[in-house]
């Protein structure tokens, strides 16, 4: 193993800021070999800031440009038939894009996917402006994530999910399945990366932006935990098996959105989160 050097604060933030702006990893290597950095060391702390493999950073450098961003194929009333279900769409609305889903899981697959996530939970984390996870006090619940097809049960949802919304796997990112009890909510937010947060191109630099959320109803808490999006005055009802879909644009502030507090009961959901590009290698699979 190598040990990495540490990175000046202020060369970070340079690094951050300057990708930010827009400029491609290859002028900003560019701008480091004219300040006399030497090639290996200015790929290694450009790959380490930006949070991403050399190997990766490479490809990055000599790609032209990133591929113009991929969007979801939104599902359309009254129904979508995939993977031999029939899935109902119960509501949908235009500003944000949202879509209410029925029978988008049957009821073995949500007892299943709880199983699989019961001996592996945490306390859930968020992101944080430079990538990093951290514990948030916003949501109070527990949670995991699944890496990619995981599972097979993990696999057959995900497949669903992509051909559901005409997106390849590889652009979701891993399904997150979180647990709340009494009390516990998930306080108002957006999904979609903020481009004014000093970590954004970190986050980003793999995947690109966030472009649609799926949260999927794993049970039915006895009172509360519905999904609540506070610009339309919509509260979706947390049921097994049914699913709120919505998608955004960056800076989309009607897609504000909180899991509310469970009253009584449990709840579970599994959320499944899209990019606009690829995510993730889908070779080990
Ligand atoms: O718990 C909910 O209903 C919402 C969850 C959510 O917003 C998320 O996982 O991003
Ligand atoms: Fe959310």
């Amino acid at each position: 193993m190598t040990s990495r050097p540490p990175i000046r604060p202020e060369l970070r933030e340079w690094i951050l800021s300057t990708t930010r702006a827009g400029h491609s990893v290859e002028a900003v290597l560019k701008l480091m070999l004219e300040t006399g950095y030497d090639p290996r060391q200015s790929r290694s702390i450009l790959a380490s800031v930006l949070n991403m493999p050399v190997s990766a950073l490479d490809a990055h450098a000599q790609a032209p440009k990133s591929p113009p961003g991929r969007r979801t194929r939104h599902p359309e009333a009254p129904c979508m038939n995939v993977d031999g279900r029939r899935i109902d769409v119960s509501l949908s609305v235009e500003s944000p894009t949202l879509r209410v889903l029925h029978n988008l899981l049957s009821d073995e697959e949500c007892d299943a996917l709880i199983k699989e996530t019961t001996p592996r939970l945490q306390r859930a984390k968020t992101v944080d402006s430079s990538g990093k996870q951290q514990i948030d006090a916003r949501r109070t619940s527990e949670g995991m994530f699944f890496t990619l097809g995981e599972s097979a049960l993990v696999k057959r949802i995900e497949q669903r999910i992509a051909t559901l919304l005409s997106m390849p796997v590889d652009h979701g990112e891993g399904l997150q399945v979180l647990h709340y009890l009494p009390g516990q909510q998930y306080e108002p937010h957006y999904d979609w990366f903020d481009p004014e947060q000093p970590g954004f191109a970190a986050i980003t630099a793999k995947g690109g932006q966030r472009i649609a959320s799926l949260v999927m109803y794993l049970n039915t808490p006895e009172a509360g935990g519905g999904t609540a999006f506070p610009e339309l005055g919509l509260t979706v009802t947390a049921q097994r098996g049914s699913a709120v879909y919505f998608a955004y644009d960056t800076g989309d502030h009607a897609s504000l959105h909180a899991g509310l507090p469970v009253q009584q009961g449990e709840k579970w959901i599994a959320t499944k989160w899209l990019r606009e590009r690829s995510f993730q290698s889908l070779s080990r699979r």
